[in-house]
């Protein structure tokens, strides 16, 4: 198995129960629910992706030829001193489309817990330490367990009410970003955690803070 990564990074989890966490990110290239491409984001299933995911490009970005030399290249990339577990997130892009139980198994054995975020419509491998599902529109999920369950909102083909009886340890609700609605998108999302204290607001600290 070959593995495409888009770019590698040292920086804190942003998003969700794990936010202000010190984690590497590995971003895998490539997603089943947009080309990446801005002329077919209108038609896209999900239409408001804050990421470039395509190509191998990015920092600490390549192809790999295997899960040894892929987790030796994010262990290479923590900068963490003593104490604590070396955390690593493995994001994309839809990471369920190459992340698979050798790479697991090799991210463990470098002293890795190894966290998941997807859009929830791929299997997920054995061994994933923290699952975090972010369901889009439409999309049918199949991950349906996991340990924090993260929607963007607003979302007018994906309510929360659809997800409220999934089996997740946390249930979040993220401001989308959008240039001009950040604010609004807040304001909803807060009102709506407030009459429904099941769910808990997300906001993404590292864009506030400015890092990656
Ligand atoms: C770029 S996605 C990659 C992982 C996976 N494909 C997914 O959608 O969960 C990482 C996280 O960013 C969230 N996200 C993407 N675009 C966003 C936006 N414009 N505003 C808020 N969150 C966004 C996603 O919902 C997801 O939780
Ligand atoms: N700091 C930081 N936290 C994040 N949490 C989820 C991210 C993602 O793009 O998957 C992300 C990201 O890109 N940066
Ligand atoms: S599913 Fe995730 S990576 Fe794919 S376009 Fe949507 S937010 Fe971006
Ligand atoms: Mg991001």
């Amino acid at each position: 198995m070959t593995y495409a990564v888009k770019e590698m990074f040292y920086t804190l989890q942003g998003e969700g129960a794990q936010a202000g966490r010190p984690a590497v990110f590995c971003r895998f290239a490539g997603c089943n629910l947009w080309s990446g491409r801005e002329q077919d984001r209108a038609e896209a299933v999900c239409s408001f992706c804050d990421t470039d995911f395509v190509g191998t490009d990015g920092q600490g970005g390549g192809k790999f030829a295997t899960a040894a030399e892929l987790a030796a290249a994010v262990a290479a990339k923590w900068a963490g001193g003593p104490g604590g577990k070396p955390y690593v997130v493995c994001t994309g892009g839809e990471p369920l489309l190459q992340l698979d139980e050798p790479l697991i198994e090799a991210l463990h054995a470098q002293g890795f817990e190894v966290a998941v975020e997807t859009n929830g419509t791929q299997p997920a491998p054995a061994g994933l330490d923290w699952i975090c599902v972010s369901p889009k529109a439409d999309a049918e999920i199949v991950l349906t367990r996991g340990h924090e369950l993260k929607l963007v909102w607003p979302q007018p083909l994906a309510r929360p009410e659809r997800f409220a009886g999934l089996d997740f340890q946390h249930f979040y609700l993220q401001p989308m970003d959008t240039p001009l609605l950040q604010k609004q998108h807040a304001r909803e999302a807060i009102e709506y955690c407030l009459a429904h204290p099941q769910w808990k607001l997300s906001v993404q600290m590292h864009k506030v803070v400015g890092i990656d």
